[in-house]
């Protein structure tokens, strides 16, 4: 891969409501922890960083883990990496070019609802 060229990757970061979605991105892309709980309708973070040389553009976006809002969730055409569950965040960083789908919802039925919005192929989830 040409160095000079960066990497553009997108997350979706699907999971239960105050499971702290919006935390974790906010701390990736802002380098801080949010002072109060607000609920997320949906939210857009960018971050970009470089890995060995190659630089990477990261577009986060966090939605509302309320299963009334799922329906808000907008269509994410192609993405590259679906995540998250804070004990596979290290599974995600080393597979970050081949894109799969890991979800912290505890009901199926919400997952599935989600994941079909965010326009994942059954072929890149991974539990
Ligand atoms: N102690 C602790 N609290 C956390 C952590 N992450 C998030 N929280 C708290 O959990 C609550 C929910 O965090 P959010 O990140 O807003 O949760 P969310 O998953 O985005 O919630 P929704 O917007 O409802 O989907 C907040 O009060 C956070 O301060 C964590 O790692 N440790």
């Amino acid at each position: 891969m040409d160095p000079s060229q960066s990497v553009k990757c997108k997350i979706v970061v699907v999971g239960d409501s105050q499971c702290g979605k919006t935390a974790l991105l906010h701390v990736f892309a802002k380098d801080c922890f949010p002072e109060s709980y607000v609920p997320t309708v949906f939210e857009n973070y960018t971050a970009s960083f470089e890995i060995d040389t190659q630089r990477i553009e990261l577009s986060l976006w966090d939605t509302s883990g309320q299963k009334s809002a799922l329906v808000k969730c907008p269509d994410v055409s192609k993405p590259s990496v679906v995540p998250l569950d804070m004990q596979t965040a290290d599974k995600t960083c080393v597979k970050l070019d081949e894109g799969f789908y890991i979800s912290s919802h505890k009901d199926p039925i919400a997952t599935q609802q989600a994941r079909s919005q965010c326009g994942v192929k059954e072929k890149y989830v991974v539990y």
